[in-house]
């Protein structure tokens, strides 16, 4: 699905990270952890074609990243549900009107109706789907945002930090639902720094592999770390 081989990036001049080599097999589970600063985000971006590694490939479904076009780029880009760190919401619009604008911007809004409802109680907001983005809770927002990224349906769910400012009844929530989806075959990738979410997933019978970001190189580490 998405394969990064021995790569770096940089900002300016300085090296976050190099020889980081990664696979997301199709429906696969893999938890990115690490200290603050350490480049998850970066590496998800890396993962999603939002940045170009400076060293190093990556390629999307087969296709590596610097040989492709920016509509090609883009034709990938919606094969990967990304739920970004600070959900990344327009509050002018409706938490629906949100959720649906995958499929709005793919020129598809016309299907929208269809999975809108079901999507919206799968994450327990149907009756939220009026209101704008800021009368939402945080676990409310994380939900919404996950809504809004598979609504297209993707193989592939990028996770920036979901749980970050949730409660933990809110996060495990948020985890069952991305295990719900990894059950139909989804492949998930979840940036965090909570440990006892990854020790939830694995009491969840998930097969997660935990990879550690640190020191400028991944590292593929256990529950326990
Ligand atoms: N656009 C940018 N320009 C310059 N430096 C950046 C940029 N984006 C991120 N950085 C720096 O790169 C480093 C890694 O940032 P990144 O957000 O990838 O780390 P992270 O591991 O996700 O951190 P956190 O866990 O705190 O979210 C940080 O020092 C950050 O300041």
């Amino acid at each position: 699905m998405i394969e990064l081989d021995r790569v770096a990036y940089s900002y300016g001049g300085a090296e976050l990270f190099s020889n980081v080599s990664l696979t997301l097999a199709p429906g696969s589970f893999q938890f990115l952890t690490g200290p603050s600063g350490a480049g998850k985000t970066t590496l998800l971006k890396l993962c999603y074609g939002e940045l170009v590694a400076t060293a190093g490939h990556v390629r999307l479904f087969g296709k590596n990243v610097r040989e492709l076009q920016r509509d090609d780029i883009a034709l990938s880009r919606r094969n990967i549900g990304v739920v970004h760190q600070d959900c990344q919401f327009l509050d002018h619009l409706s938490v629906a009107e949100n959720v649906a604008l995958p499929l709005t911007v793919a020129g598809r809004a016309d299907e929208a109706s269809e999975y809108l409802e079901d999507l919206l109680s799968w994450v327990g907001l149907r009756n939220q789907a009026g209101q704008r983005p800021p009368e939402l809770s945080g676990g409310e927002r994380q939900r919404a945002a996950l809504a809004r990224a598979v609504i297209i349906s993707p193989d592939v769910i990028i996770a920036d930090e979901p749980t970050g400012n949730i409660d933990w009844e809110m996060s495990q929530r948020l985890l069952k639902l991305l295990v719900e989806l990894n059950r139909m075959g989804k492949t998930i990738l979840l940036a965090t720094h909570d440990l006892n979410l990854i020790r939830q997933a694995s009491k969840m019978q998930v097969q997660a592999r935990v990879l550690r970001l640190m020191n400028q190189r991944l590292h593929v580490a256990g529950v326990d770390l």
